[in-house]
């Protein structure tokens, strides 16, 4: 890497779910056509990443699994970004964090002595669901005051999934995060789909106070990872999915179901599921995340969709 050569680094935050893989995968389409060499980094608080999936093959990509790099993954953080910028000359890298970081923790482990002098700080985006921010007052205080500080430190607010909520409810939810973050960008989105070239708008550095908040110490985030061996029933998949209990805030992974030889994406967030043909065959398994997740109840639970059992959790 040529000494004077800065590399641009952008940090994609927001909660479980709302949808930063998929704003991802806009902008480094955008960087292909902008012709800038680009890495990433995917932060999982899982053992497995799904998300990964959806970065092109030709694209340097570093996963850091089972931790959060805003805290126990720093140094992690630091080693891969270097490892990203010494060997692979890089014009910019996304950062997608966990949906339990923030973003200013973030910023703070990129600027590491040892990467201070190799980078610019480019944008910190906060991918902000529409519905959940609407219901976040039923949610614990900690998660409340994680996805404010996400609000409120970003340099770009993408309110996605707008289709989800009334236009009545979504003018209160601007003029909230107006209130909230008064210099940064705000822009709606289904599906992020906003013009990705108005978002490179860095601030000089802005020091504001900041709360700690970290989802994983206050709220008790766990995930669980199950393995099928065999198809699922759909019907009775589609019952599970309906009796979900509100801790479980992210479900994602592979699944197959009995009589289909399609291996199915399946994404679950603030209650909707969503699935769609993977076109390749993948391991077959879905990562939880939730608060307090009962790892043994979950378990018996999916068995019994394997095999097509009633459920019964109780034995
Ligand atoms: N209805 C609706 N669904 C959306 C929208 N944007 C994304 N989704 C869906 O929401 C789910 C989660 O999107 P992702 O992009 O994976 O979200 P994420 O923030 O990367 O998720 P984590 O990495 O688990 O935190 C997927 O099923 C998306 O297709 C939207 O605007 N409207």
């Amino acid at each position: 890497m040529s000494k004077e050569k800065k590399t641009e680094i952008n940090i994609l935050s927001g909660f479980l779910g709302s949808g930063k893989t998929t704003l991802l995968q806009r902008l480094l389409k955008n960087e292909e056509t902008r012709k800038r060499k680009v890495g990433v980094i995917m932060n999982e608080i899982g053992q497995v990443s799904i998300d990964s999936a959806a970065i092109p093959e030709n694209t340097p990509l570093k996963e850091l699994l089972n931790g959060c790099v805003c805290c126990t993954l720093s140094d992690k953080l630091e080693v891969q970004m270097y490892d990203l910028l010494e060997n692979h000359n890089l014009d910019v890298v996304y950062i997608e964090t966990t949906g339990v970081a923030h973003p200013l923790e973030v910023l703070d482990a990129c600027l590491s002595p040892l990467l201070a002098d190799k980078i610019n700080i480019g944008t910190i985006i906060s991918v902000i669901d529409a519905s959940g921010w609407s219901n976040r007052h039923s949610f614990k205080r900690p998660l409340q005051k994680l996805i404010t500080e996400q609000a409120k430190h970003a340099d770009v607010i993408v309110l996605n999934k707008v289709d989800l909520i009334s236009d009545e409810k979504q003018e209160e939810v601007m003029n909230e995060l107006h209130a909230l973050n008064q210099t940064g960008k705000i822009v709606t989105a289904e599906f992020t789909n906003i013009d990705v070239n108005s978002m490179t708008v860095r601030k000089t550095s802005k020091d504001t106070a900041r709360e700690k908040v970290h989802a994983t110490e206050h709220l008790h985030i766990k995930t669980y990872v199950h393995t099928f061996e065999n198809p699922v029933n759909k019907n009775r998949f589609e019952e599970f999915l309906r009796n979900m209990p509100e801790n479980v805030y992210r479900i994602k992974g592979y699944i197959r179901f009995e009589g289909d030889p399609a291996t199915f994406l399946f994404q679950y967030a603030y209650g909707v599921p969503y699935h769609t043909n993977a076109g390749i065959k993948m391991k077959e398994l879905l990562v939880f995340i939730g608060d307090e997740l009962d790892h043994e109840v979950l378990r018996k639970l999916l068995l019994q969709l394997e095999h097509d059992l009633p459920p019964n959790v109780t034995g």
